[in-house]
């Protein structure tokens, strides 16, 4: 009997964790395993930097900073964004970079239910020279990482980005040197305590990256319980033929 299509309930996850952990590189194979919307709150407002605006203006001297935007205006970026895709029929999300406080976390389970809150978690030393090795392609906006890290016996190979970004490599205004210590003297003030705010709804998940995306990838999706979700979707989508071509 053909297999019923599977009814897909709705997934909200919600991904923790300091500058340079590996929310955004994590979150967007996470959406395309599950076919839900990777939503990096970063992203929205790095898009609305790009606008010619008093408040694109402010924004920018805030993150240059390494400091959050204030709840309220984020949460506005975000609420936008969450509505348009649940018009598009969007199953879900993967919210990458937020909450970063407690108040964003009470706000946001007045709208959604976050199913599962995943704390990255990585070596200081490690997150400072992945972020100062970080760059982004102005075209296409994929991340790389432009230098292997290596602490103690951690090792994370660089992700060097494909010939068609080699020449439009940027680097970001916040990951400078003094940036980053900042926004993780802010992550620690500010957002640890919203690891509590899930632990205590015993949504939790801590996941220690101590590797490459490669060896960490299996790992992830054996502590989300999401490896049979994984054999159906390579059994249903083989490899490309082609390496796929991103600008
Ligand atoms: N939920 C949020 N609340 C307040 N500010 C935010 C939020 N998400 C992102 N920002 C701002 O955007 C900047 C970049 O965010 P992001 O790309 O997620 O950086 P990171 O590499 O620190 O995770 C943050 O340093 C902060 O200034």
């Amino acid at each position: 009997m053909e297999e019923e299509p599977r009814k897909q309930r709705e997934l909200n996850l919600v991904l923790l964790g300091r500058p340079g952990a590996g929310k955004g590189t994590f979150g967007i194979k996470l959406a395309a395993l599950l076919d839900v919307p990777h939503i990096s709150t970063g992203d929205l407002i790095r898009e609305e930097m790009k606008k010619v605006s008093s408040m694109s203006r402010r924004i920018a001297e805030v993150v240059s900073k390494g400091k959050l935007l204030g709840d309220e205006e984020v949460f506005e970026l975000l609420h936008s964004r969450l509505q348009a895709g649940a018009a598009r029929g969007d199953k879900g999300f993967i919210l990458d970079g937020f909450p970063r406080t407690v108040n964003q976390a009470i706000v946001l389970d007045k709208i959604a239910d976050v199913h599962v809150a995943v704390n990255f978690a990585q070596e200081r030393e490690v997150l400072i020279q992945k972020c100062l090795g970080r760059r982004v392609c102005g075209e296409c906006g994929r991340v790389f990482s432009m230098a292997d890290v290596s602490v103690g016996d951690l090792r994370m190979p660089a992700i060097p980005p494909p010939i068609q970004c080699l020449d439009k490599m940027v680097t970001r205004k916040d990951d400078s040197e003094q940036s980053i210590q900042k926004r993780l003297q802010v992550y620690d003030e500010e957002s640890k305590p919203v690891e509590d705010f899930y632990r205590k709804q015993g949504k939790l998940v801590n996941f220690d990256v101590r590797g490459g995306v490669s060896e960490s990838w299996p790992k992830l999706l054996q502590a989300l319980n999401l490896v049979e979700e994984q054999q159906r979707s390579s059994a249903r989508t083989p490899p490309p033929a082609i390496p796929t071509v991103w600008c």
